[in-house]
């Protein structure tokens, strides 16, 4: 049976250093959860610790209402799948899926039954009689996949899972594994550092930074409300400018450094005027216009349905020196294609900006929430 993972106020120490402070968290029954950040910020600490390799120094995980700090790993019922595949090279697709079961002990007429079961979900099944060194890495993952959740575990723990095959592989992998979780329903822990594997794979993400969550929230609300600067940037690009609040009579405005001013009605009550702030804005959010931000072509690069150029733009940006704007330009959209050194004026989506407090702890816009 599978179910929520309760991570209540959990701290995790080496020696003097502090890898994780306090850190909580409740990860629904049968839910995709994705645990992304950059190298070092303690997702795979996290998931020792759920697994049961890390000791918990403060706080406790429960399975349920169970709390599983003093239970061994090896009785958590876990499913496991890693970077490196872990499967045995000396045993066929087969036996390395029927591994988990002959442990435990499942008669031969049940196990035979649930491995042909898990074979067909992970779509390996013409590949049973082979060893590992004859299959690809992809499938050489669904085998890992397979043995971790033929077992029937509780939770499924993968840690970078997709990270030593090739980008084309990384993306038919990801939602092969999105189906087989669908299917079988089982609670998923993934951690990942790459943030478009995550956006696409989750039914929900936690950012992390410095063994902190910086936000919890579906990945359409990641990527378009970040709860700060960090998750702002972190996923995707973000423009950031100085800018500040003006207010006229009911109405708020913000106002960037060369005095253009974009009227918000999505502002919470904390700002003032003449507060400053700091303005974040994708690239693909702004449209070439006769009013709006002054700037001159510094690079182009073709992607295929973008062009994506790099703007001057002095002195207005930050976090940390950003001397120029990224725009992208929908090729199929553009009427008209501009070259290095053409001067534009680009206008944000208002309804896209975000607006956050001048050291980027925090977002200005109503409705932003840091857990969803
Ligand atoms: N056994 C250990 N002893 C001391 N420090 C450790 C130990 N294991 C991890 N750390 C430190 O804890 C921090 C978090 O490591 P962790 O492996 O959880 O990061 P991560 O977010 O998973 O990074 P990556 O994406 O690079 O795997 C790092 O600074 C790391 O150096």
């Amino acid at each position: 049976m599978s179910v929520a993972i309760n991570v209540e106020n959990v701290v995790k120490k080496y020696g003097d250093l502090t890898i994780i402070p306090n850190l909580s968290v409740n990860i629904k029954n049968g839910e995709f959860f994705t645990l992304l950040g950059p190298s070092g910020c303690g997702k795979t600490t996290l998931l020792r610790m759920i697994v049961g390799f890390n000791s918990i120094e403060e706080g406790h995980i429960k399975f349920d209402d169970t709390i599983i700090n003093n239970i061994p790993a090896h009785k958590r019922n876990i499913g496991m799948v890693f970077q490196n595949y872990a499967i045995f090279p000396h045993l066929t697709v087969r036996e390395n899926v029927e591994y988990g079961l002959k442990l435990r002990k499942v008669k031969k007429e049940e196990m035979d039954k649930k491995v042909d079961e898990i074979l067909k979900v992970v779509k390996i099944e013409e590949y049973q009689d082979r060893l590992p060194e004859r299959l690809s890495g992809g499938q050489q993952q669904r085998v890992a996949l397979a043995r971790a959740i033929v077992i029937h575990p509780s939770v499924l723990l993968m840690d970078e899972p997709l990270s030593n095959l090739d980008a084309k592989l990384r993306v038919e992998m990801r939602s092969a594994i999105r189906d087989v979780q669908e299917k079988v329903g089982i609670t998923t822990v993934y951690v990942t550092h790459d943030q478009e594997e995550a956006l696409a794979i989750s039914d929900r993400i936690a950012v992390m930074k410095d063994g902190i969550i910086q936000q919890v929230g579906k990945p359409h609300t990641i990527y378009t409300r970040p709860a700060n600067v960090f998750v702002s940037t972190f996923i995707g690009h973000s423009n950031l400018f100085r800018g500040k609040i003006s207010l006229i009579g009911q109405e708020k405005f913000i106002e960037f450094k060369n005095g253009y001013k974009i009227k918000m009605d999505n502002l919470t009550e904390r700002v003032h005027d003449q507060m400053e702030v700091c303005i974040s804005i994708r690239p693909e959010e702004f449209s070439i216009c006769t009013e709006g931000i002054k700037t001159k072509i510094k690079n182009k690069t073709f992607l295929g349905k973008y062009i994506n150029y790099e703007l001057n733009f002095e002195d207005q940006m930050i976090f940390p020196e950003q001397p120029s704007i990224e725009f992208s330009q929908d090729v199929g959209h553009a009427e008209k294609i501009y070259e290095v050194g053409d001067e534009i004026i680009l206008k944000p989506n208002k309804y896209k900006i975000n607006v956050f407090t001048e050291d980027g702890s925090e977002s200005l816009i109503k409705d932003v929430k840091k857990y969803e």
